[in-house]
Formats: C-alpha cells, structure tokens, sequence
C-alpha cells in the first residue's frame, strides 16, 4: 500500500493539534517495561510460556492474530496489578506519555472484573486511577473521566453483580460512564439491556458507549443504540456495511472511536488505508482517533493520528475539522470544550500558511 509522507511541519501541527482521546483501556497502557517491575513488586508468577524479558514480549506484541489472541495477552497483564498504588503509577505513565504527545482530554476505559477475581476491590482500582486523573490535571492540565467497562464473555448475571457494587461510584459521579468491551462475538449488545437500564437508574446523566462493530457485524452497533441507548460506538467500523446505519449515526451525530493501529495489530484490517475514514467523514459522522491499548498495539495517540496522515494525507482543514468533531463530541463540559476549541483555533491559525 502506497505512503505519503508525513512532513515534519505537519507532525508538529498533529502534536499541537489539542487532541482529546475517547478510546483508551488503563490496562491497555500497560508497558512491559512496567509489567515485570510490577510483577516483582508484587510477587506475581507469570504463566510459563509468557516471555521473560521486555525484548521478547515486545516481538509478541508486533502482530496479533485476531482480538482474542491479543485478550489472552491482556488480561495475563491485569495480573500483576493488586495495590492502589500500582494502578495509580499505571494511569500516571499514560497521561505522562499521551501529554508529551498532545494529549488536552482523556475519557478513559477500565476493567473492574479483570481485577475483582484477585480479591482488588473496585474502590482499590479506582482510588488508583482517580488520583492519577487529579494529578494529571493538577500537573499536565488533562482533563479527564473514568468509565468502567464490563467484560462481556462473562455472564451477564456477573456483569450486573459488578454494576450493582460500583452503584455509589455512579451516583457520586465518580464514575461518568458506562462501556462494554472483551471479546465481541459471540456475545452481543442485547445481553446486556438490563444493565445499561440499571446504568442509567445511578445516575440521569451518565454516558453509555460500547464496543460495536469492531470484529461484529453493523447489527451489533444498531443493536447497542437501539437496545442500550448508548451515544458513542467504539470501533463500529463495520457500520459502513449498512447504509442506513450510516446516515443514522451522520443524523444522531453519534461519534464512532476509531482505533487505527489496533484495528491494524488485530487484523480488522489488512491496511489503515482500509478504514472507512473518507466515507465517514462524506457522510458526516463524527469520529475521533485513538490509541486502544497504546502499549500493546504500539502506539499513543499521536502515533495513531501520525499513522493516519501517512495513509490519508488529509489537509489541514481536514485535520482541524477531525479535531473539532473530538472535543464537540467529548463529555466534558461546555467550559472545556470552549477552552480546547479556542486552543484548536490557535493551531490552525498558526499552521494555516505553512501547510
Ligand atoms: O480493543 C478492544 N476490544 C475489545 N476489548 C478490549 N479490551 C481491551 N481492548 C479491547
Ligand atoms: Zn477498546
């Protein structure tokens, strides 16, 4: 597949672009320069065939099979993660490491149920995190919002279980969002109605998104609008196999987070050029660009829009439109937004006679 050039005028304008990133699991941020530390501090045997040095997990890590080989390797790292402080140091290194690269907002995904059969508590987990955010935004001015995720190949029984427990984190907000992730098929949206109604019963405004359309078809993402009321779809790349699906998503400006080097490490696709960006982008639907799982799939958040101009060679325009439709589809507040859209103006004015 051929590639453009991505000019070094234009990687600065992409790393002064202020991004925001949608689309990003804690535990995905895992560094194996990170996982063998931790798992020392905390006396964690790793399983006999994983590798035993940064170098060799490194060359693991190049290619994944599908979604579900990269799964296996993900949820062995949630092991070694017990203490606060280890989720705390987690978050930490990936603010630092998205901030250095443009990083303005952060809406971030975690897995309770990857810990909680450790005996973490939930209240461990995001005590971690939620001082990792302070500081973040104390230090490096991100902003940001935790959303727990619920695992879906687990019974839904299980998932609800989980939901219940972290009720006050929801009423107290917390918690600000709602998500859905783990292997996609064969475990649809609809099985888990009943827990996104009780999301919604914490708290009147807490968001719903979901992973859709990533390995399942465009059914899987109108069956979570439809049935889990969510206003975001994570991946839902496949919605462009349905065309009434798409003018849907361009009407509700409902945002799609794309994911462009994990779709390309999973095998999604055999190329980025292969994301349906132009055709999204043609129809109106709103899309962000984002990192997945940063240290599995090799990559932060610039590196993903980096990846994307090397494939697409957008304009300028284009580039401040694709950050525009970022922060207006951001759950944070209308103050926020302002500041980051006056931030984005800023950019463009600066880049527009250079590029
Ligand atoms: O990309 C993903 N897809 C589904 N589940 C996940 N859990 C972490 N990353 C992912
Ligand atoms: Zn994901």
């Amino acid at each position: 597949m051929p590639e453009y050039e991505c000019t070094s005028v234009m990687r600065e304008f992409l790393h002064e672009l202020p991004k925001c990133e949608h689309h990003v699991h804690l535990e995905g941020t895992l560094e194996p320069d990170l996982l063998y530390p931790l798992a020392l501090r905390n006396n964690v045997t790793l399983p006999n065939q994983f590798p035993k040095t940064v170098e060799e997990l490194e060359k693991r890590y190049v290619m994944f099979r599908d979604l579900q080989d990269f799964l296996d390797f993900y949820y062995i790292g949630c092991e070694v993660l017990l203490q606060e402080e280890d989720f705390f140091d987690l978050a930490w290194a990936y603010f630092k490491r998205a901030h250095a690269q443009g990083l303005r907002h952060a809406e971030v995904f975690f897995d309770p149920q990857s810990h909680t059969p450790r005996g973490v508590a939930i209240e461990t987990v995001v005590a971690g995190f939620k001082r990792a955010c302070q500081k973040a935004l104390d230090e490096l001015q991100v902003t940001s919002k935790l959303i727990m995720c619920l695992l879906r190949h687990l019974p839904v029984e299980e998932c609800k279980a989980t939901l219940e427990s972290s009720r006050v984190l929801f009423e107290t907000q917390q918690l600000h969002g709602l998500g859905l992730d783990s292997a996609e098929q064969p475990f649809p949206p609809e099985l888990f109605t009943e827990c996104y109604e009780l999301a919604r019963q914490f708290h009147p405004d807490v968001k719903l998104t979901a992973h859709a359309g990533e390995e399942g078809s465009a059914k899987y993402v109108s069956n979570a609008l439809d049935l889990l009321q969510v206003t975001r779809i994570d991946h839902g790349v496949r919605s462009v196999e349905d065309p009434e699906l798409v003018a849907r998503l361009a009407r509700d400006k409902t945002m799609l987070t794309i994911c462009p080097l994990s779709s390309l490490k999973l095998q999604v696709v055999k190329d980025i050029s292969d994301l349906p960006l132009t055709q999204l982008l043609e129809a109106g639907v709103p899309f962000s660009i984002n990192s997945d799982d940063p240290a599995y799939f090799g990559g932060y958040i610039l590196d993903n829009y980096v990846a994307v101009q090397k494939k697409f060679n957008w304009d300028a325009a284009t580039w401040a439109k694709v950050a525009r439709q970022a922060i207006e589809g951001s759950w944070c507040d209308g103050k926020r937004k302002d500041e980051l859209l006056t931030m984005l103006a800023a950019v463009v004015d600066k880049y527009s006679a250079l590029i």
